[in-house]
């Protein structure tokens, strides 16, 4: 059988499509070709195929939305992202957290899928209909982060301000436009399609009227790989591997120290299991990278571009020993890989877990490809984590290829623990006097 068949669910019936494809062509003359015949034999369908939409065996996959962290942060990344960010409009507190419940009820629903609720047809249909009447989970995550213009005197929040929260700084390579930064409130949304992240973010922009608004957002993808290929970093629009030495998001004891906010933290207690995200839009000059030589590309990196192994190793996943290197005559001093991570002890005080997206947003006014990557980052210290990180990238070589112009600082909420509990409920329980409301 070939490869892309392999994707499929043995056991489910064969969909009109697929049933003529195997009646047509005959099983046994399909497993008999060789994987190049797959081309052809995909458009050797029936001409109604070019409307039938396409298909997929992932769109009932469903992530759990409860539990001590909100998911989207070391969940697996699917190959759809995007993130929304918003300015919140609510007058006070009790508007506040309408919103957060409104937020918290909409994302369980859309995470969880289920019949889009009908109205009487004189009102305007609750839902936008993209995904049809019976709406797919299809691996969706949605996770809620703050920014720290929400910190202010709007909603008496200003003394639980993450201790490290802060407006995102620009660093000297960055070109920031204001209309790409910031924000009160951000929605990060992952899912295997961007249909159904768009119907989530039209769901909740619906759902929320009056209460936020919309500021910018960036969608983003990740290149899928066939299921029974060997795990492989995806690769991001400069054609190198991207995320061989993220930390192991499976690894507990390792998020507990890197990502996850901790109960007994210098932070305030209600932001326990919380994590502080980064956004960055970072524009890659494609156009000037791919007429760069290869090995200067690599030298860049401090990898080899078709494997994305260490110069003194043969696969991604082999560490680069820079003890035995410390002139940098096999990787650069300067190398990316080098400068974000020094692979002492030190470093290990600076380990953040990447989650980016490629981004491709069409063209500039004098006709360059507009795309790059759209880097998120999580970490339980954002001062240790991202901003040291980012400081000891400050002027490396790949600076000539990539423009950050976007994205702001957030906290990433705790999780939600169950169907009684809504999104910011520490944080609005102990802050102030008006109490919110108990769960
Ligand atoms: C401040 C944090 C980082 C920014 C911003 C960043 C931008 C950026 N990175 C790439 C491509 C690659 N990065 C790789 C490794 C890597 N990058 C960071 C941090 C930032 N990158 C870290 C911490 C690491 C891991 C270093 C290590 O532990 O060895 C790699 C190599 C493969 C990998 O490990 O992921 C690539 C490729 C681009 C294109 C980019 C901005 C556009
Ligand atoms: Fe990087």
């Amino acid at each position: 059988m070939q490869d892309d068949e392999k994707s499929h669910d043995r056991n489910a019936p064969a969909s009109p499509a697929r049933r003529r494809l195997l009646l047509g062509a005959g099983v046994g003359a399909i497993a008999a070709a060789g994987a190049t015949m797959m081309p052809q034999d995909a458009s050797a369908l029936s001409n109604e195929s070019v409307t039938n939409a396409p298909e997929s065996d992932t769109t009932a996959q469903r992530h759990s939305f409860y539990g001590l962290h909100q998911p989207g942060i070391v969940t697996p990344r699917p190959a759809a992202g995007m993130v929304a960010s918003f300015d919140v409009l609510a007058r006070d507190r009790e508007q506040l957290e309408q919103l957060l419940r409104t937020l918290t009820e909409r994302i369980a629903f859309l995470m969880h899928g289920g019949k889009a609720p009908e109205l009487d047809p004189k009102f305007p249909p609750p839902d936008s209909g993209i995904l049809g009447p019976e709406i797919v989970p299809d691996n969706l995550t949605v996770t809620a982060a703050l920014g720290s213009s929400l910190f202010d005197d709007r909603f008496g929040l200003k003394p639980m301000k993450p201790k490290h929260l802060t407006r995102m700084q620009g660093f000297p390579n960055d070109a920031l436009e204001k209309d790409l930064c910031h924000g009160d409130l951000v929605l990060q949304f992952c899912s295997n399609t961007p249909d159904t992240n768009i119907h989530a973010l039209r769901d909740i922009v619906k759902n929320t009227p009056g209460l936020m608004l919309l500021r910018w957002k960036q969608e983003g993808s990740v290149p899928v790989q066939p299921p029974d290929k060997a795990k492989e970093s995806a690769r991001n629009f400069l054609g190198f591997r991207d995320g061989s030495a993220n930390p192991d998001p499976a690894d507990e004891t390792l998020m507990n120290r890197i990502v996850w906010v901790q109960p007994d933290s210098d932070e305030p207690a209600w932001a326990a299991q919380g994590s502080y995200q980064v956004v960055r839009i970072i524009r890659n000059f494609v156009e000037r990278w791919d007429r760069t030589p290869l090995q200067e590309q690599e030298t860049i990196f401090g990898r080899r571009k078709a494997s994305g192994a260490p110069f003194d190793g043969r696969t991604e996943t082999d560490v680069p020993d820079y003890a035995a290197d410390p002139e940098g005559k096999v990787t650069p001093l300067d190398a990316h890989i080098r400068l974000a991570n020094r692979r002492d002890a030190e470093a290990q005080k600076h380990l953040i877990l990447r989650r980016p997206f490629n981004y491709s947003n069409g063209i500039s006014k004098s006709g360059q490809l507009e795309m790059g990557l759209l880097f998120i980052a999580f970490q339980a210290d954002l001062e240790k984590g991202f901003i040291t990180v980012q400081n000891r990238l400050n002027g490396e070589p790949l600076e000539e290829y990539i423009k950050p112009v976007g994205g702001g600082f957030f906290f990433a909420l705790p999780g939600v623990k169950d169907e009684q509990d809504f999104l910011g409920r520490t944080l609005l329980e102990a802050s102030g006097p008006q109490n919110a409301r108990k769960a």
